[in-house]
């Protein structure tokens, strides 16, 4: 199990998007996340569904993680646990604050913690252009609270890649971790 978490606008849909290949070629599966975001947002290709539906398919078990946060539920399929099963390697875009959760169902996991640049990051997310600049704000400031408190950790199964430069080195580095290789430190 591997959770790429980072804040919003540190780019892990751009990584995973320009990953998709490499990764596929390792044997590493991804899969789509199910968002209570409208399905014609600009942004991640995640399945989008209303706040009913979402809690009815929590209810009916149909997320092996779940979490809420920028005023949106997200829910990883649970087919993830499938892939697991068979020995696959699982790459999952997670959520900072669901850490300590997640590591509770897979303890074993690898974390993976995009950064940026708050500057960077602040451009990025007006230039996306997907928020407003009020929740744009309200990111920002979850950024400062939940990035740091990863950090302060010291933990070994955190890895952090920047991705304050260009978007192909971030991808090398990624590709390094997953390979196992020292360089992603
Ligand atoms: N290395 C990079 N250099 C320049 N722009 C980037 C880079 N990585 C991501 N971006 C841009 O930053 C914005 C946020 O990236 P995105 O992948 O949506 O972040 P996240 O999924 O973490 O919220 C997007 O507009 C994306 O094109
Ligand atoms: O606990 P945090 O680390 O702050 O993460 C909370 C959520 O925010 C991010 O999603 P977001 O709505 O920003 O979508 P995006 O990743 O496509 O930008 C991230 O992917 C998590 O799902």
């Amino acid at each position: 199990m591997i959770y790429l978490i980072g804040p919003s606008g540190s780019g892990k849909d751009s990584l995973l998007d320009a990953a998709r290949a490499p990764l596929a070629d390792r044997g590493c599966r991804m899969v789509r996340r199910v968002i209570t975001r409208s399905a014609e947002a600009v942004g991640e290709a995640a399945h989008g569904v209303s706040a009913q539906r979402f809690a009815e398919m929590e209810a009916q078990g149909a997320f092996a993680l779940s979490w809420h946060a920028n005023g949106l539920a997200y829910g990883i399929p649970r087919e993830i646990d499938d892939w697991l099963a068979a020995g696959q390697d699982v790459l999952v875009n997670g959520s900072r604050g669901h850490l300590p959760a997640t590591r509770r169902r897979y303890p074993d996991l690898l974390v993976l913690l995009l950064t940026v640049d708050q500057a960077v990051l602040r451009q990025r997310l007006l230039a996306r252009g997907r928020e407003s600049v009020a929740e744009i704000e309200a990111r920002l400031a979850r950024n400062a609270r939940f990035s740091e408190r990863v950090l302060a950790a010291h933990d070994p199964a955190v890895r952090v890649i920047d991705n304050s430069g260009p978007l192909e080195h971030t991808v090398d580095r990624l590709l390094a971790c997953i390979d196992g290789q020292s360089e992603c430190a």
